[in-house]
């Protein structure tokens, strides 16, 4: 995704309706499968060439100096591979890992205690790093920089700071927003790496993996088929593929080919494009009852019966992204990708009311 910070959410945010297929955040299930699937070092990374290269150099050169890898920060989307990555470069430097999240740290006396235990050469994973407090984010400026933290004892006019050394560590923070990261934070990392959402030939390599890990049987037709409707998320094609094994279990031999994709995906109701029944629900509502918009995303909202940041921070990301949907200063409006992929034609093309056409194979053959 162009994970624009002005434009876009989470495309699965807290307002999600629960346990939705196509979401980007770890559900229960995620968590418990995906220690088993990350790759565990970078050979093993699927995609994210450059990022991948460029990471290479920096752990090699720390290495070779026998010094701790400088700070790196990972941004872009859930479920692009932070977390994987993180854990990646604490093996590549033999160190150990202690992970924690920006949430968690709400104040500076929690991130003191986590720093001032940290053994020599540790990673420090901070996940969401832009949802610290900012008396932890002013603290971690010269922890990172000098490897030092002032500890502040007692309050109010007689309050000191005892200065504590920090072992050398590398801190990994990652985040979704980069731009809500304030400058002198970003300045802090000596290597920044934006994560892209992964091509369908990536994430079939992913599957294919995934599959071989899973001990389930996939030909290249399944695979890509599945990589084809996992909005370019490693953890959505991941959790694909466990439906589609539950389904081919079932109802078949337990091999998944293109054909068996296509019907497991039906049944979940993942088109095509990796579209859901709420992303359908909102642009069936946009072609249908407004003719393509410009329509208010209010009224859009209480035409498919959801809370108007559901619309917003849940269907439209990946709508945008898709180039299905496009928000104007006069509302949202409907491109002619979404008129093709809804099979149905736009009211000037028909000479009337947006008229159904064939419907195009919307869930595949
Ligand atoms: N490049 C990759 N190659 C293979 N598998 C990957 C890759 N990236 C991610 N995955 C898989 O996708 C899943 C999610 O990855 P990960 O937890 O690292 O994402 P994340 O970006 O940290 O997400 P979040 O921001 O929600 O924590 C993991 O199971 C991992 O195995």
């Amino acid at each position: 995704m162009n994970w624009d910070d002005s434009t876009t959410g989470p495309d699965d945010a807290p307002t999600a309706p629960g346990g939705r297929l196509v979401g980007s955040f770890a559900d229960g299930e995620d968590q418990a499968v995906e220690a088993a699937l990350r790759p565990k070092s970078l050979d093993e990374f699927v995609g994210q060439e450059r990022v991948r290269e460029q990471l290479d150099l920096v752990l090699r050169a720390a290495r070779a100096r026998g010094a701790t890898a400088d700070h790196v920060l990972l941004s872009g989307a859930p479920g692009l591979g932070k977390t994987t990555l993180s854990m990646i470069i604490a093996a590549e430097m033999q160190a150990p890992i202690r992970i924690t999240s920006g949430p968690a740290i709400q104040h500076a006396g929690d991130l003191a205690a986590i720093l001032s235990s940290l053994q020599e050469g540790e990673v420090l994973f901070l996940d969401e790093i832009h949802r610290m407090s900012r008396p932890a984010e002013e603290m971690l400026y010269m922890a990172m920089e000098d490897f030092r933290v002032d500890v502040i004892v007692g309050k109010g006019p007689g309050a000191t700071a005892i200065p504590l050394e920090l072992p050398p560590f590398t801190l990994v923070g990652a985040t979704t927003r980069a731009g809500l990261l304030p400058p002198p934070l970003r300045d802090r990392f000596g290597f920044t790496a934006h994560m892209e959402f992964y091509d369908p030939a990536e994430l079939q390599r992913v599957v294919h993996r995934s599959a071989l890990l899973l001990d389930v049987e996939i030909d290249t037709d399944g695979a890509a088929e599945i990589a084809g409707r996992s909005r370019g998320t490693p953890r959505i094609a991941n959790r694909l593929l466990r439906r589609v094994r539950d389904y081919a279990q079932v109802k078949v031999d337990g091999r998944i080919t293109r054909e068996v994709a296509c019907a497991a995906l039906r049944v979940y109701e993942v088109d095509s494009r990796g579209l859901d029944r709420l992303d359908r629900a909102v642009l069936e509502a946009l072609l249908k009852l407004f003719a393509g918009g410009p329509v208010g995303l209010s009224t859009l909202a209480v035409a498919v019966g959801e809370e108007r940041e559901t619309v917003e921070e849940v269907a439209e990301p990946f709508l945008v992204r898709e180039g299905l949907l496009a928000r104007t200063p006069r509302g949202r409006i409907a491109t002619p990708a979404a008129w093709a992929h809804l099979g149905l034609v736009p009211p000037q093309a028909a000479g009337g009311p947006g008229g159904r056409a064939g419907q195009g194979g919307l869930f595949g053959p």
